[in-house]
């Protein structure tokens, strides 16, 4: 299979961990910010998180240096318009990114000011290149709710015109869903669609929990429902679509090694998979480099691959519209 030339579909992928190594040295100069080094390959391996991370908080330690730059309208526009770019120029169709509003504060920029520039990014992209996209508004579980409901305001004013979902990240403790309820109802009422990273550090009684609690159509890694069966059964009966990824959930230990991921065994057993990059920048990746992992890991086969493409589609925050469009790409 010629991995760069099939057509791919990206559901989960972080603005902050996608941001090229270039782009902070070139904005840090415009923004007048100074730099740990000038040099692009140190710069890089700041960004890239080690095979050796302990867990996702230490990997979550990579975001401090591109959220550095990202404080402008400027930035903010610029890097979605490049991630947009890098995907379409490696045959990504349709690419969903998510970030967190309240980490583009640092200058006092307005949610609506972070939200629009990154949708204004993204659609001049969309303009340029082969590739149709959506935001994922994502609220950091760590940080204090009290501006929790002020992001799903901001954000309601380009739903469907950008923004189509809302999202739970950060570090992942026991029983989180619990505290976040009344703001994914909201969400929910203003009519944005639900993914929440779940049973990635944590147990799979998150992902349990995401889907019941907080109405979560599908979940980021979702791997520890693997152990979990009541989990397990919910996913696979609602047919919740779980956002895989390889890389990123051998770098977190969520998974000890490649051979280990549970991906192949839910795939054949029915339970709903999608394979995305995470960050392709904090885990050194691409769509094309995800899709190599797995389909020769586990020998998947054309069919198999495409049967997965569709999973995508069908799962995507994406227009009747776009989705018609997306499956005329697969086989
Ligand atoms: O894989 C992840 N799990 C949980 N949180 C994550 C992951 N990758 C990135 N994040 C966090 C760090 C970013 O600053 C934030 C918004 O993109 O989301
Ligand atoms: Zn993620």
């Amino acid at each position: 299979m010629n991995y760069f030339n099939l057509p791919k579909i990206d559901l989960h992928c972080h603005l902050d961990g996608s941001v090229r190594p270039q782009t902070i040295i070139d904005l840090a100069h415009q923004q007048n910010l100074t730099l740990p080094s000038e040099d692009i390959s140190e710069i890089k391996s700041l960004m890239v998180a080690p095979e050796t991370c302990q867990n996702l908080d230490e990997y979550l330690m990579r975001f401090e240096l591109p959220l550095s730059v990202m404080q402008t309208e400027a930035g903010l526009e610029r890097i979605s318009f490049e991630v947009f770019e890098d995907a379409a120029k490696e045959n990504v169709k349709y690419l969903e990114v998510r970030f967190g509003p309240m980490l583009h504060l640092q200058n006092g920029l307005t949610f609506d000011q972070i939200i629009g520039s990154v949708v204004k990014g993204m659609k001049k992209a969309e303009e340029q290149y082969d590739i149709k996209g959506n935001y994922i508004l994502s609220i950091l579980r760590t940080m204090p709710k009290d501006r929790i409901n002020e992001v799903i305001d901001a954000g309601a004013k380009y739903l469907n015109d950008g923004v189509v979902a809302f999202d739970l990240a950060g570090s992942e403790v026991s029983g989180f869903c619990h505290e976040f309820i009344p703001y994914a109802k909201y969400a929910i009422e203003k009519g944005y669609r639900v993914t929440i990273h779940a049973g990635e550090q944590g147990d799979g009684q998150n992902v349990h929990d995401a889907v019941s609690l907080l109405g979560a159509e599908r979940i980021g890694h979702g791997i520890h429902i693997k152990g979990h069966p009541e989990a397990y059964a919910l996913v696979k009966n609602e047919a919740v679509a779980l956002e895989t990824c390889p890389s990123s959930n051998i770098q977190t230990k969520a998974v000890d090694n490649l051979s280990s991921h549970p991906i192949k065994a839910f795939h054949k057993d029915g339970v709903l998979i999608t394979i995305n990059t995470d960050n392709r920048t904090v885990s050194n990746t691409t769509m094309t480099d995800e899709v190599r992992k797995v389909v020769e890991e586990f020998d998947l086969s054309r069919e198999d691959y495409f049967a997965i493409y569709k999973v995508s589609v069908e799962h995507s925050f994406a227009s009747d519209a776009v989705k018609q469009h997306l499956l005329q790409f697969a086989e």
